[in-house]
């Protein structure tokens, strides 16, 4: 099969968050599995050149319908580690993606929307005919939109799509405006409850509502959120919107590359180790200290990794901070914040742990240190508010970094608890949860942690051993990827 991924992210090159991950690690499974892969992104300014292997003018002067003129655009073709990656550049005047940033501009629904025809004038343009789109998250809602109501006439009426929803909770809203750009026009057929009509806000389009109404296929990224988000609050409103379109809407658990994230082969870690080679981990402990300039003694280290945002359940990660260095454990964050007044808050913090050895806060954006944190670190806390999926847990295991989240969307398709878990047997469990959002509930889950840790040495390391048993490589996921592109694509 054909596929074209078409994305805001792709790991390493361009990561704000899961996404990124996401986008690479399908891509590399289906490639694996003998298929035909081609990414398309935006070339922005600021992702990782570094990782780009070989990049070269694709295709130049690519005209771009826009507001009933033209904008044109240079593509430019490397390879990612592996995967065949288009890089779209917009000569425009508002330097679409020369913002220093991927995302948080006013005009962020006007970039991706011009990005989405882009792609879509790209394809159509160069004679590429995928026999599956995959698109991702809000920015690329459109993509299903555009594709049958104007690229099906132009010679892209084989092609079919699936909308991939990694996070309900932003759906890109635009006025009139977008529609006239991209040249769908006819407001008053999309300004309908059936089509691109916000579901609360009677003058607003919603491109994650295009997006589940016209793909052939529509998932989110664990089959509990896919519940939580047709029948429960997570929808963020499109809960109406899934259940019109529930014969095509289901949960797709993510994978993770084994190839990127696996102890025995990291090149960012320091000391390489296994199950059966557990003890080694403690070299990475002791790196990690080093790195981060904290005390050596013999303490259990607690982490966190993400992105510092009401959805990670930042008060429960202060919170986790103070409990875990109450009781005698270290503590370490590594998480850049996306509001100003979270970050003023652990700026604060910061700068009030700054002297204490068994503290360090890092605030902002950085690969390789995650690595070593997930090598170094004993215990990972999750407790998010809501998780589509969550890669952290995932991650941790294979580390062999025990996780303590809360018990929503993915991370409870994902961690089973092994004092309460009752509906698996004990040597199936590998972590702790919680599932009230209070800072008691955390800490009924945090100290069973601890406690374990510090009375039963060999008990710890035997849940360590069964988290790093588990399989949550792209092998299942990638297959049922596989299943739902071949129901929709054109026989
Ligand atoms: N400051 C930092 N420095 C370095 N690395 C950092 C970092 N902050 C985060 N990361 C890394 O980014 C990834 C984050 O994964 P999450 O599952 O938390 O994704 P996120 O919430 O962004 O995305 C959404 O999409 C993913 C993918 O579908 C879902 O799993 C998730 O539930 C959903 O919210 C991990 O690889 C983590 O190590």
């Amino acid at each position: 099969m054909y596929i074209v991924q078409i994305a805001s992210e792709c790991a390493p090159v361009i990561k704000a968050g899961g996404l990124g991950d996401v986008v690479y690690g399908l891509s590399r499974e289906l490639e694996l599995r003998g298929h035909t892969v081609e990414l398309i992104l935006p070339k922005y300014d600021c992702m990782r050149y570094d990782h780009i292997w070989g990049l070269h003018d694709a295709y130049c002067d690519l005209k771009v319908p826009w507001y009933g003129s033209e904008v044109l655009c240079d593509v430019l073709c490397g390879w990612v580690h592996g995967r065949l990656c288009f890089f779209i550049e917009p000569h425009d005047k508002d330097n679409w993606f020369r913002r220093g940033k991927y995302y948080g501009c006013d005009d962020d629904p006007m970039r991706f929307a011009f990005f989405s025809k882009a792609a879509l004038e790209f394809l159509q343009q160069s004679n590429k005919r995928p026999d599956v789109i995959h698109c991702h998250d809000w920015q690329t809602g459109l993509i299903p939109v555009m594709l049958f109501e104007i690229y099906k006439f132009h010679g892209m009426e084989h092609q079919r799509v699936c909308y991939t929803i990694h996070n309900f909770k932003h759906q890109g809203n635009a006025g009139t405006e977008v529609l006239y750009a991209t040249g769908l026009n006819r407001a008053p057929y999309y300004f309908s409850p059936e089509r691109l009509q916000d579901n609360f806000n009677p003058f607003a389009l919603n491109y994650m509502k295009g997006g589940i109404t016209y793909a052939n296929a529509v998932t989110t990224v664990s089959p509990h959120h896919a519940w939580e988000a047709h029948h429960g609050d997570f929808g963020y409103g499109l809960g109406h919107t899934l259940h019109v379109n529930q014969h095509k809407f289901k949960g797709v658990l993510n994978g993770i590359d084994y190839n990127l994230w696996n102890p025995k082969v990291d090149k960012y870690i320091s000391e390489a180790y296994t199950p059966d080679t557990l003890e080694n981990k403690l070299y990475n402990k002791k790196a990690l200290r080093e790195r981060l300039m904290l005390g050596h003694d013999d303490r259990p280290l607690v982490a966190f990794i993400g992105r510092l945002d009401e959805q990670k359940g930042v008060h429960l990660v202060h919170h986790a901070m103070y409990r875990a260095l109450n009781r005698g454990a270290q503590f370490v964050l590594l998480g850049s914040a996306t509001s100003a007044s979270i970050n003023d808050h652990f700026q604060y913090e910061k700068a009030h742990q700054n002297d204490n050895p068994n503290c360090h806060l890092e605030l902002g954006f950085d690969e390789e240190l995650s690595h070593l944190i997930y090598a170094g670190a004993d215990i990972m806390v999750v407790p998010s508010n809501f998780e589509p999926c969550g890669l952290t847990q995932l991650i941790s295991f294979k580390y062999g970094t025990v996780p303590v989240v809360r018990g929503v969307g993915g991370l409870v398709d994902t961690v089973f608890d092994i004092d309460y878990d009752e509906g698996r047997p004990p040597e199936k469990r590998n972590g702790y949860v919680f599932y009230q959002s209070d800072n008691y509930a955390l800490e009924t889950a945090l100290d069973r942690a601890l406690d374990l840790w510090y009375t039963d040495r060999g008990g710890f390391q035997q849940l360590q051993r069964q988290g790093m048993a588990c399989d949550y490589s792209w092998n299942i996921p990638g297959e049922q990827y596989i299943k739902i592109y071949d129901g929709i694509r054109h026989r």
